[in-house]
């Protein structure tokens, strides 16, 4: 199957993306290090709205996502839906996108996992126990926190469609022997993981820094902690995002 060209993508641009998403990512953890964990926000037997008995960000995040769903915003193969079932269709004129993946981008969708993780590894890590009752405005900050991961993390599929058109042949026969283990060697580069990793620790510890006018402030205390946003880059963002290329490359021949 042929795919247009990618216009005038390059391996550089697409990690220039990531890097810049780094921000929107680390802004976003920060925002929601203002409050604690909130447990009832997720916890149906605390919140759940009485109609669907979904947890209250549950309920918050599939609202939201069936107004962006009506402003064309799942239009954009940059863009992913957490509940993808049942959403309404596009009200707005169709902007026609580059088609730069391949068609069977479409049928791949992490989120599921990403809201496990979030959930269950990642928010734990960010905020501190306990319950303020600020559930709304916590879901709120959840969902920030999600789209931000999920646009990097499905931001694979271009990463690996570079990497596909700049070189077919390398990942050609991995690709007919549906081999993922020889795919995601060969789309590894330890040593721009090791950067990610310093950098966005680097990021964390400038962007969490107080910022006075007066002298006497703590500089050195940090709304997040840069070590921890190193690993979630390690344990989570990049192995996920490493998935969504070997995905994507899976079906690149198709
Ligand atoms: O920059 C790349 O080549 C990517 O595929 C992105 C990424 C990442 O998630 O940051 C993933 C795999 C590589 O080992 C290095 C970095």
């Amino acid at each position: 199957m042929e795919v247009a060209e990618s216009n005038e993508m390059t391996l550089e641009t697409v990690r220039d993306s990531l890097i810049r998403q780094e921000d929107t990512i680390i802004f976003s953890l920060i925002e929601r290090t203002k409050y604690p964990i909130n447990v009832g926000a997720y916890d149906k037997t605390k919140t759940a709205v009485s109609e669907c008995s979904d947890s209250l960000v549950e309920f918050m995040v599939k609202e939201t996502e069936a107004a962006y769903a009506k402003c064309g915003r799942y239009e954009n193969p940059e863009e992913h839906p957490f509940f993808p079932d049942g959403l309404p269709t596009s009200l707005v004129p169709a902007f026609n996108y580059p088609k730069i993946l391949h068609p069977a981008a479409a049928s791949i969708n992490v989120n599921s996992t990403i809201w496990e993780v979030y959930f269950s590894q990642l928010l734990p890590l960010i905020t501190v126990p306990g319950d303020d009752g600020n559930y709304a405005t916590s879901a709120v900050s959840d969902l920030a926190c999600l789209q931000a991961l999920s646009r990097r993390i499905h931001y694979g599929k271009f990463v690996a469609e570079v990497k596909f058109k700049d070189a077919p042949k390398k990942y050609e026969s991995a690709i007919c022997s549906q081999d993922r283990d020889a795919l995601m060697k060969l789309l590894t580069f330890e040593t721009v993981e090791e950067r990610v990793k310093k950098r966005v620790a680097k990021k964390a510890m400038l962007f969490g820094q107080e910022v006075s006018l007066d002298d006497n402030y703590d500089e050195k205390k940090l709304k997040i902690d840069p070590a921890i946003v190193s690993r979630l880059y390690e344990e989570w963002v990049m192995p996920l995002t490493k998935l969504v290329e070997v995905e994507y490359l899976l079906r690149r021949l198709d």
